[in-house]
């Protein structure tokens, strides 16, 4: 049989393109498969911080092995913001965000609108003191107006070196480039050990 593991996100951007990159190794469960889960607060200043503290808190709250995903967005011309506030950076949909993005960085030039992508990934287990982190990143630069139509966020006005917006990539040539695909594609050892029986992290 194989095992089971949630993934532990609120995202269905994210939740898409984790079922997308995890095959049939195991078997998924959403959290939209279980009876609410009060959200966690996000109070870590990084990345790995925020994945870890959600990825404990579903295991512990399900009894599940989960995976968390904590991912944003660093703008260098803004000291590295939105970072891990992307999600809160301003109220509303994920279009608000861009735009208020687009209009911080106005006036500023291409040469200076260089961003990464970051995603880390944490695998926790319920009731085990060890949690394994792994971190992607994608560089790329914000444009001035949004391209594309697939993703999600704020991959609209993120351009890939190659000039495409993020969200101009279909799903697989994301999946191949991106930060969640680069820290996922670290991940899957720890996944394939989880789905043979062997310990985690051994
Ligand atoms: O591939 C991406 N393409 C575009 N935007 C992205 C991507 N990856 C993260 N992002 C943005 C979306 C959100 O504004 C923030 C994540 O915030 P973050 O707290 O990790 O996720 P969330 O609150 O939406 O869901 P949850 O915490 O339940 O996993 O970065
Ligand atoms: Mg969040």
């Amino acid at each position: 049989m194989k095992p089971r593991l949630l993934f532990a996100t609120t995202n269905k951007g994210k939740l898409r393109e984790l079922r997308g990159l995890v095959g049939d190794v195991v078997d998924v469960l959403a959290l939209s498969d279980l009876p609410p889960i009060p959200e966690p607060v996000e109070d870590g200043v990084t990345f790995e911080e925020n994945a870890e503290l959600k990825a404990r808190a579903y295991a512990e709250a399900t009894g599940l092995p989960a995976l968390a995903d904590d991912s944003g967005l660093c703008v260098d011309a803004l000291e590295g913001r939105p970072g891990v506030y992307s999600a809160r950076y301003a109220e509303g949909s994920d279009k608000d965000r861009y735009e208020k993005l687009l209009g911080e960085l106005s006036g500023v030039p291409d040469e200076k609108r260089t961003a990464a992508f970051v995603c880390a990934l944490c695998l926790a287990l319920p009731g085990k003191g060890r949690a394994l982190i792994e971190v992607g990143r994608c560089e790329g630069r914000i444009g001035h107006a949004p391209r594309g139509s697939h993703g999600f966020g704020y991959d609209p006005v993120f351009v890939l070196p190659g000039g495409k917006s993020m969200a101009e990539l279909t799903s697989e040539e994301k999946a191949g480039i991106s930060h969640r695909g680069v820290a996922f594609q670290k991940m899957k050892p720890h996944l394939l050990a989880l789905a043979s029986g062997s310990p985690v992290g051994g």
